[in-house]
């Protein structure tokens, strides 16, 4: 009903149904398992090429088709819905003809009836928003000067690989590497030169490794190497080759230049995270105090 002259208004719900950018739909679910929408309306780009006459017979098809994992997370989130009679609300990523899949919220409260379930709920493109969130997760995870995993996404990883070994007794080594001198390297060659030496260090860290390792920045000119399924004495030979090719490589600044230090230790199963870095940290720094250059361990 208009409010005012002034602004034009919808004139009944059905002309503002096809105009907001989501779909409202009723989402039915038999005893026997047969799933269909009996009403689902609405706009929004991503549920434009949805079958609407398909899913008002049959919507099985379409959810058994969903990307990846979401089959089985849908399914279960409808159940869990069904049982307790609690709200439905999830996610998944809906095929799209070109390009990339959208991801699709679902928001819907169960009424139980007679044969099943029925839902009343939203349905809403948030392919934006997830893209949002996926960036902000990369920036809050990445050093911004090597895009290296930074020290939170290091320690979240290292907690889950310390429980891995803990559970399957798997061997897992890691590094504390620093380069040397590195003051005297930002004052001689100016904070520029030192900025690209952490990056080249970077990539030419990662270089050397498999795909599953890890290569971290600490902060400052401190990095951590983190190898799954690699036991100290291993991992003694990676650092040596690592600590050799640093020493040999021209960073721009003629080889030799650039040194670094590297203190090792292995996970003992069971032990806390905080006794297994300090334990590096402590051979790096024995590996400072006998000169620099090398790769030293605690006995
Ligand atoms: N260029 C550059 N320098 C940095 C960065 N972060 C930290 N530094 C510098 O790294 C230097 C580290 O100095 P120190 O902790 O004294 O260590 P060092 O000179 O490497 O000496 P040792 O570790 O004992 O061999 C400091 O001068 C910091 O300003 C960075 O992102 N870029």
């Amino acid at each position: 009903m208009p409010v005012n002259n002034i602004v034009p208004v919808l004139q009944s719900a059905d002309s503002l149904i096809s105009r907001i950018p989501g779909v409202i739909f009723q989402f039915y679910r038999t005893h026997c398992g047969r799933m269909h929408f009996p009403y689902l309306e609405g706009g929004g780009e991503a549920l434009v090429h949805i079958d609407r006459q398909q899913l008002a017979h049959d919507a099985g098809q379409l959810i058994e088709h969903l990307t990846g994992c979401d089959y089985p997370k849908i399914m279960s989130s409808i159940e869990r819905s069904a049982r307790w009679m609690l709200p439905l609300t999830t996610r998944f990523r809906l095929p799209f003809p070109k390009g990339n899949p959208h991801w699709i919220a679902v928001s819907a409260n169960p009424s139980p009836l007679p044969n099943g379930v029925r839902w009343d709920g939203i349905m809403m493109d948030i392919s934006d928003q997830v893209a949002e969130e996926e960036r902000l997760r990369k920036l809050s995870n990445t050093d911004p000067l090597t895009g290296l995993p930074n020290r939170r996404k290091l320690m979240m990883h290292l907690t889950h690989l310390t429980s891995l070994s803990t559970r399957h007794g798997t061997p897992l080594s890691i590094m504390m590497v620093d380069i040397d001198h590195f003051k005297q390297l930002n004052d001689r060659w100016g904070h520029l030169q030192g900025d690209s030496v952490l990056e080249q260090l970077a990539v030419h860290t990662q270089k050397l490794l498999r795909c599953e390792d890890m290569v971290a920045r600490l902060g400052g000119e401190e990095f951590m190497v983190v190898l799954p399924l690699t036991p100290l004495q291993q991992c003694h030979k990676l650092a040596d080759r690592l600590r050799h090719a640093i020493a040999n490589y021209d960073f721009g600044i003629g080889t030799g230049n650039v040194t670094i230090s590297i203190g090792i230790a292995e996970f003992r199963c069971g032990e806390p995270l905080v006794s297994l870095i300090k334990r590096a940290d402590q051979a790096l720094y024995g590996a400072k105090e006998i000169g620099r250059d090398c790769v030293c361990h605690l006995p």
